[in-house]
């Protein structure tokens, strides 16, 4: 079978989000990047990948799907089902939970943190502080939450290494490109728990793939 292909840039923690469930299923692809310069996500090729002219998209044979998560269940469910837990009601709601909680409560905090110290420079804009400082507060709140439950569970849906705790990697990989990453360092649970996923093979080869 021919490799998956994943349309986008790795500059991008959406793309950089399924290269990590890539990485950890196994699976084989490749990144097929997209230029932004041209315009080249709102061309009628990329469209059909993705009508939202958006990246990441990905391709495995006839099937074209997109939004980075649901990419990063598609690579679990065919190549590593143990990292969704399907076959167990309890752990699966549990990865269900947090995979939720990763994408509206800790990623949505640390987008904006994230356009501000690192895509609006490279854009020739400006960093609003008041808008990096709001949003480092609200992710102080969530922290507390995270160092509550990995003070109890060595992951976040429970023991075991879930696809809830590999979609927090590409974003939190990005935190550490800004000068906010010392905000992990009030919550050690959560050092310790982001400790253990760098030590993995998958979060290291997409931690050197974003290196600018
Ligand atoms: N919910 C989606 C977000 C994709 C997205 O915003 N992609 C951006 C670049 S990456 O941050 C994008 O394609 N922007 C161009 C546009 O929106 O026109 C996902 O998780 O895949």
């Amino acid at each position: 079978m021919a490799p998956m292909k994943l349309y986008g840039a790795t500059m991008s923690w959406n793309v950089t989000r399924c290269a990590v469930a890539l990485e950890e299923a196994g699976a084989e692809y490749e990144i097929v990047p997209i230029n932004f310069a041209t315009a080249e996500h709102k061309s009628p090729e990329h469209l059909a990948r993705n009508p939202f002219g958006q990246v990441p998209a990905l391709q495995d044979g006839d099937l074209c799907i997109w939004e980075s998560r649901a990419i990063c269940k598609y690579a679990a469910r065919k190549n590593k089902p143990e990292l969704l837990k399907e076959g167990n009601l309890v752990e699966s709601a549990m990865v269900d939970v947090w995979m939720e909680v990763e994408a509206n409560q800790y990623t949505s905090v640390l987008d904006a943190i994230l356009f501000q110290c690192l895509i609006s420079p490279m854009l020739g804009g400006t960093t609003d502080q008041k808008v990096v400082e709001d949003n480092l507060e609200k992710l102080k709140k969530v922290l507390e939450v995270y160092e509550a439950r990995l003070t109890k569970y060595k992951y976040l849906a429970g023991d075991f290494l879930s696809l809830a705790d590999l979609n927090h990697v590409s974003a939190t990989l990005c935190l550490f490109a800004t000068p906010h990453a010392s905000v992990l360092d009030g919550y050690p649970h959560v050092k310790a728990w982001w400790s253990s996923l760098m030590e993995r093979p998958s979060v290291q080869k997409v931690a050197a793939l974003m290196k600018p």
